[in-house]
């Protein structure tokens, strides 16, 4: 069973309009008596009704039968993948983890079966915060169905690539393109090499959006028409099959007798989409100091507080570092908001080692870190003549408005460097009178 891609729309938000038969599409209205093909209509929407024009979220799809139709809800366990942070106490202190081993051959793991909850904060209930998961899968999702009725969820892949088929149409994506499936939207995940491995941020807060790009003027960052969207694809296929739901921070099975993949047409602004992170602009410092993060801003998920975000994704991009007089890799610091990195792809420029692809880091609010001493000692002695080109490199940070709390799993985890903390210790006083 597979679902072929039917290739991309672009631009970010835009309005679509795609149809997989010829003719499916209604034509000036959304509800016809009767639909084209026998087709049902029915509405998605990722927004209230009558939130403002501009951020305003809906599509209609056209359909061989309906969502509403299947078996009953119960229980599904999964004691991996979660939505429960906790209340206790949360460590301040700087965590680190090595990548999550690989699915081993011995033991079928699919993409659900795979996801395993790191940190998160807020929660489906309060409307805000995000849940920070990795997975590591072997198999593809076969006879099973999946949606997340709690937040969007961004996949970060970091090894394998994943063949997305979802209500909506087909994404492919691999290792430095990243794939946001909207809330409530059904997939099912194939592993064309056979191996996955990656990072998924489930975002409960407003969905995510390009930033406004204020004095760096009309392009830059993360450019609109680099958003893909795909064309309407789909099966019409019966069976014994499985549809998981999240809903509220646990999952439930229930029956379901044909692949929910069957919409033939749909148009709208409400849809998955993937951007390749290799495009991404990036703008920083021509002459002295390094800028904050925030230039460095793909999407984000604003707060009901103007300017502070609920999660901003920003990604440390291939770049030259050409500033004079200056520290050039992240100086030390301690911020208000939390961050949570993950490194893709080569070597992070605040870490000369340990950080490695796959692996994860937290620094929660006003924890002090920054470079590493071996990249402090290197930087602050390095030729300023010469721009550094920081190549083959990506990394990414979700960075969050709230305390990231990370689960009693993460912290127990044989993959977790209890000597973080140490890279730091070789900093020794350099002051003299
Ligand atoms: O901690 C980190 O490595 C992420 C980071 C990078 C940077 O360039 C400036 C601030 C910051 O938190
Ligand atoms: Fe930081």
């Amino acid at each position: 069973m597979a679902i072929h891609s039917n290739g991309y729309q672009t631009g970010f938000g835009n309005e679509f309009a795609t149809e997989a038969l010829p003719g499916a599409l209604p034509v000036g209205r959304n509800s016809p008596q009767q639909v084209a093909h026998g087709l049902y209509a029915e509405q998605l929407t990722g927004t209230a009704f009558t939130a403002p024009r501009h951020a305003n979220r809906r599509s209609w799809l056209y359909r061989i039968r309906p969502a509403a139709v299947h078996g009953r809800f119960e229980p599904f366990a999964h004691a991996g993948f979660h939505n429960d942070f906790g209340s206790g106490p949360v460590t301040p202190e700087k965590l680190r983890w090595n990548p999550l081993p690989l699915a081993q051959p011995e033991q079928a793991v699919d993409f659900v079966e795979g996801l395993y909850t790191v940190a998160g904060n807020g929660g489906p209930e309060a409307g805000t915060g995000v849940g920070l998961h990795l997975y590591a899968a072997n198999r593809d999702m076969d006879g099973r169905f999946f949606c997340n009725a709690d937040g969007e969820m961004m996949l970060v892949p970091e090894h394998g690539r994943l063949h997305i088929e979802t209500e909506l149409g087909v994404l492919d994506v691999e290792p430095q393109q990243i794939a946001v499936i909207p809330r409530g939207v059904r997939f099912r995940i194939a592993l064309p090499d056979g191996q996955a491995r990656g990072y998924v941020c489930e975002n409960f807060g407003a969905l995510f959006k390009l930033p406004d790009l204020g004095p760096i003027g009309s392009n830059g960052l993360a450019n609109p028409r680099d958003f893909e969207y795909p064309q309407a694809a789909f099966e019409d296929v019966e069976g014994d099959f499985e549809l998981l739901t999240k809903f509220q921070g646990h999952l439930w099975r229930s029956d379901i007798g044909h692949s929910p993949l069957d919409v033939v047409a749909w148009h709208g602004n409400y849809a998955p989409y993937r951007y390749d992170l290799r495009r991404f602009n990036v703008i920083g410092s021509i002459s002295f100091d390094h800028p904050d993060p925030s230039i460095f801003l793909v999407l984000h998920s604003p707060s009901d507080t103007p300017g502070t975000s609920s999660v901003d994704f920003a990604i440390f991009a291939p770049r030259v570092l050409a500033m004079r007089d200056t520290f050039r890799p992240p100086w030390f610091h301690r911020n208000i908001a939390s961050e949570f990195m993950g490194l893709l792809h080569g070597v992070y420029d605040a870490k000369a080692e340990g950080f490695a692809p796959g692996g994860c880091s937290l620094h929660n609010c006003m924890t002090g870190h920054g470079p590493d001493a071996a990249t402090f000692e290197k930087a602050s002695a390095a030729d300023l003549s010469q721009p550094d080109y920081i190549d083959g490199s990506m990394a990414f940070m979700f960075e969050t408005r709230a305390v990231i709390r990370p689960t009693a799993q993460a912290m127990a985890a044989p993959h977790r460097q209890q000597d973080y903390p140490d890279c730091w210790m070789g900093l020794r006083k350099r002051f003299q009178r």
